[in-house]
């Protein structure tokens, strides 16, 4: 299973956000959550971290065992053949494709996969601006099964970025707002390297030590399976 990064040495943290370079030591929260043990499961949950070798994306796969019901988190278009064949072969429901932003450089499967599976609803946070069934707001609550994610703003990288957190699993879906080792580039449309700053602080390290963090991204090769 793959995590976001987890750093072995007590090296230099550099988190850049479009020309200001924010260094801190690993003794900081930051490593601190990154070096704990696997994330463990209640039993009900199910996880699949799924990546796009082509746009390095991770799509997470999610179910709750019992009811079947499934959600999918940044589908790649152009893998959504894909994910709705392993949805079918592990007879899921799919309830929701659920976006973390509206992607600047690749397109949401999630269009092609309410497709392949009839019944699934597209969601994205209200503020991306971009077309779905249903629109988020912070603070909202994603329903599958027995298991719900808390939506948090992370805006920055793009202003309807949100981090996706599920407390009782102790995993929170960063998207592009918390990559391995940095953070999704802010020099973008709508990008804004404090605002960007202020949401990874305020909504993704503020969570408890023994949370586990999953991108969308991969683009070096950071993490290894
Ligand atoms: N550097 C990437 C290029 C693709 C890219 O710009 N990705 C975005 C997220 S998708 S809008 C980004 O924020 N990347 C972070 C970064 O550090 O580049 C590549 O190597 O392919």
């Amino acid at each position: 299973m793959l995590r976001t990064t987890v750093g072995r040495s007590n090296a230099l943290i550099k988190l850049t956000f479009s020309g200001e370079t924010l260094n801190k030591w690993t003794t900081s929260l930051f490593l601190r959550k990154m070096m704990t043990r696997a994330p463990q499961f209640t039993s009900n949950f199910f996880f699949r971290q799924l990546f796009d070798r082509e746009s390095c994306t991770y799509t997470y796969l999610l179910a709750d065992v019992q009811s079947k019901e499934a959600v999918i988190i940044d589908p790649v278009l152009e893998l959504a053949e894909r994910d709705a064949q392993l949805v079918k072969d592990l007879e899921f429901n799919l309830k929701y494709a659920v976006n973390t932003h509206m992607h600047a450089d690749h397109i949401t499967g999630s269009g092609l996969l309410k497709k392949l599976l009839p019944g699934c609803k597209s969601v994205i946070a209200k503020a991306s601006g971009a077309q779905a069934d249903i629109h988020l707001e912070p603070g909202d609550d994603v329903k599958f099964g027995s298991h719900q994610m808390e939506v948090r703003p992370t805006p920055g990288h793009t202003n309807g970025c949100v981090t996706y957190v599920i407390h009782e699993q102790g995993i929170a879906f960063t998207g592009d707002a918390l990559l391995i080792r940095g953070c999704g580039r802010t020099d973008f449309q709508e990008g804004d390297a404090k605002t960007l700053y202020n949401s990874v602080y305020q909504h993704i390290f503020s969570l408890p030590d023994h949370f586990h963090l999953f991108p969308a991204h991969d683009y070096k090769g950071n993490a290894s399976e």
